[in-house]
């Protein structure tokens, strides 16, 4: 029944395969001593290689190099090659402190990946069953989780293989009673942390006995449900990403119109996946972050900064999102991020920043044309404040003269402004974006026309000119 199931599991799953080869991390507990017997069984139907591994972690002097011979001996019997590691985790504990647990699992995990690797990047099969899965998932539900945590242990994840997910710790026990298995108890509970315990002692038998006989069962099918679900979102996330998102020269922006127009869950998916490929991982990122984030997205202030642990900062622009990276901070201390310097009307604003002033007159009729270094707007069609700022990514506007609004990089690149100008062309802006791309293009909104009353002219004077 027990090896129907497993077999059940590594079908279903595709954890084995012809020509795998798989570690075995067998602690000498009636979990993984089952494990290994049933890998054993398996191996000639499926027709991979397996090496069982064991780490002593001199946590209990005499008697865990005992277990260590145990396993020695089992891995004997049934002919299978097995590699033992003393590894000194008080010696470390001593050294660099940390709990027992943690340090010993990072020191037993980064041995069976040593020994995983020297076998050509072999899988790593550990003994999680069940009752592991269905304490995970109430642990995590306990600490808040969502979706990702909610899904509890993977069959299959990270180089690491778990063929007993399916199977209770009962029908272990029952499966080495049967097959004459006398596993070492002691180690099976080395590795339990004190939350866990009391999940797997106290919360989950009371759930069981007063709630629901099944809970067990439950939470392990929940988790297989999320999983499939989180899987989805993941893939529809990472289909709709390049909709909402824009890399270029290491800039993230995300377009607000582009992430309003998907479901709430999609939202924050594609949020995760755009910081986790900004940032490398979503370590440390909970859902408050990604919360904010869309908030900022979808109704943040132009100029509003919120910045991630870790240090990754996004600021709100015009049209949505952009990250402000280390690159990003260092551009904008030579240029002016948002939301800008405010403009003086009428009356000249210095921008030392770039080496100019802009003059701001106002008219009752459209002056003479001057050239590119002013232009001229119908003053009621704005939207003060003027502001003068340079460049972030996502950036867009509608040059005069075409057919719609672009990317201001497009523009530039269309436009041949050098890459290492672009940061330093003062853009001139009223609460509803881009108006003049100074010294380039005015935008299509704002041009005066017949009917305008009141003319506003704007002239770009060079530092040079200040100062002589
Ligand atoms: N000393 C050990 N040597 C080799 N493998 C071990 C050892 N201890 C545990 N394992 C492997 O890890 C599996 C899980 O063990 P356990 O639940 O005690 O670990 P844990 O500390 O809870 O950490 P995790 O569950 O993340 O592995 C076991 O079934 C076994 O495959």
């Amino acid at each position: 029944m027990i090896l129907e199931k497993v077999k059940a599991l590594v079908e279903r799953r595709r954890l084995l395969t012809a020509g795998d080869r798989v570690v075995v991390a067998c602690s000498g507990g009636p979990d993984s001593l089952a494990l290994v017997h049933l890998l054993h069984r398996l191996q000639p139907a499926y027709g991979f290689d397996m090496v069982v591994a064991h780490v002593d972690h001199m946590l209990r002097g005499a008697e865990s190099a005992r277990e260590a011979e145990f396993v020695r001996a089992f891995c004997r019997r049934l002919g299978l090659d097995c590699q033992v590691a003393a590894i000194d985790v008080p010696g470390v504990l001593a050294e660099r402190g940390g709990s027992t647990q943690e340090v010993a699992r990072t020191l037993r995990y980064a041995f069976l990946r040593r020994v995983a690797d020297s076998l050509g990047g072999a899988k790593i099969a550990t003994g999680h069953h069940r009752d592991d899965q269905a304490e995970t998932v109430l642990i995590n539900f306990l600490r808040g989780a969502g979706p990702g945590g909610l899904r509890g242990m993977q069959p299959a994840a990270g180089g690491i293989i778990r063929p007993l997910l399916s199977v209770t710790r009962q029908e272990i026990e029952d499966y080495c009673a049967a097959e004459g298995l006398t596993p070492c108890l002691d180690s099976s509970n080395l590795h339990t942390d004190y939350l866990r315990n009391r999940v797997r002692l106290e919360l989950l038998p009371l759930l069981a006995r007063e709630y629901n006989p099944a809970i067990g069962e439950n939470l392990a099918r929940l988790a297989e449900i999320m999983a499939d679900q989180y899987d989805f979102l993941k893939q529809c996330a990472a289909d709709v990403y390049t909709r909402v998102a824009d890399e270029t020269e290491g800039r993230l922006a995300l377009d607000s119109a582009a992430l309003a127009a998907l479901p709430t869950a999609l939202r924050r998916e594609v949020l995760r996946l755009a910081i986790e490929k900004k940032r490398g991982s979503l370590t440390g990122i909970s859902f408050w972050h990604v919360e904010k984030l869309l908030e900022m997205a979808l109704d943040g202030k132009v100029g509003s900064l919120f910045t991630l642990p870790g240090g990754l900062s996004f600021v709100r622009t015009y049209d949505g999102l952009a990250t402000v990276d280390r690159a990003g901070s260092a551009r904008a201390a030579v240029g002016i991020a948002p939301p800008g310097r405010a403009l003086v009307v009428p009356g000249v604003t210095e921008v030392p920043e770039l080496n100019l002033a802009v003059a701001a007159a106002l008219h009752d009729e459209i002056p003479a044309a001057t050239g590119r270094l002013t232009a001229v707007f119908d003053w009621q069609a704005l939207s003060p404040p003027l502001v003068v700022r340079t460049r972030v990514a996502g950036d867009r506007f509608w040059p005069a003269g075409m057919q719609g609004s672009k990317k201001l990089k497009e523009f530039f690149i269309d436009a041949k402004v050098p890459r290492s100008e672009r940061d330093r062309v003062p853009l001139i802006c009223d609460q509803d974006g881009i108006l003049w791309v100074a010294g380039y293009r005015q935008s299509a909104r704002g041009r005066p026309d017949s009917a305008t009353r009141r003319v506003l002219e704007l002239t770009l004077i060079r530092q040079e000119e200040i100062t002589c």
